[in-house]
């Protein structure tokens, strides 16, 4: 039976919320590679998914998935190269790519030791050669895995930056002020043609962001996540009680 279009999901802890979501991860994969004869995935940053990816990692988890049929990439990445503490690809091959039998083929960084502009070109023609698609069309990722900011942000999709206008775009280098910074990053047609949206949040300081993002009068500037609203597959919000601590919906 298909779940319906927008879940939100509220466990007890940020171990529930690891737990659940590689649970669903794990099902995510398996459907599409039985369907298609793959899965590609776009991998969330910051800290969030440590855990998840751990689980990914660990047997027997790591052996329910046939690694050589998953596609990675990421959602976003900062401006540094691939070994830097705040590369969002270094924290996912430390917390799992190291330990995984994934072709190295298939692990689509972005290479942002390029800079952010030679970067997003990049990975946008890397993404349109293995999804098959043509300008003006957009690849529909079988599953990407976002967090959210407690200014709102999802990916690198900060509020009031240019970005979040892009429409004729994959990928973009999203300058940030409030960071002092260029990002690199999937635009919002992208994160809206998922199949399956899979939001990951914990903690009180997010709870804010959450409530505006799911229940909150919508103004996508200040709050990108609001984008996900228009997304065209599924969206699941797994949030621990703290993240959920502001919703009207979960009380
Ligand atoms: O590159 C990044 O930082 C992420 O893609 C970003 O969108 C992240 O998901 C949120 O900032 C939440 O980060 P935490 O999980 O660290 O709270």
């Amino acid at each position: 039976m298909r779940e319906q279009r927008f879940q939100i999901v509220v466990l007890p802890d940020a171990e529930a919320v690891a737990d659940s979501a590689t649970r669903r991860t794990v099902e995510v994969a398996r459907k599409a590679i039985a369907e298609r004869g793959r899965c590609v995935i776009a991998l969330s940053g910051g800290s969030t998914p440590r855990a998840l990816y751990q689980r990914l990692a660990e047997p027997p988890t790591r052996d329910e998935i046939e690694w050589s049929r998953i596609h990675l990439f990421w959602g976003d990445e900062r401006a540094v190269p691939p070994d830097h503490p705040e590369s969002n690809y270094r924290m996912a091959r430390e917390a799992m790519l190291d330990r995984l039998p994934i072709p190295p083929g298939n692990v689509h960084r972005v290479l942002a030791e390029l800079g952010p502009e030679e970067a997003a070109e990049r990975y946008e023609a890397d993404l349109r050669q293995v999804f098959g698609v043509r300008a003006g069309e957009v690849p529909e990722f079988d599953l990407i895995l976002l967090g959210i900011g407690a200014d709102g942000h999802t990916a690198s999709l900060f509020p009031h930056t240019a970005a979040l206008a892009v429409r004729d775009r994959l990928v973009v280098a999203n300058a940030v002020p409030q960071l002092g910074t260029t990002r690199i990053t999937l635009t919002a047609p992208v994160l809206q043609a998922a199949r399956w949206v899979l939001v990951l949040a914990t903690g009180p300081d997010k709870a804010e962001a959450v409530a505006r993002a799911i229940e909150g009068t919508e103004d996508v500037d200040e709050t990108p996540a609001q984008l996900l609203r228009h997304a065209r597959g599924q969206v699941t919000w797994l949030l621990d009680g703290a993240a959920a601590g502001r919703l009207a919906s979960a009380r």
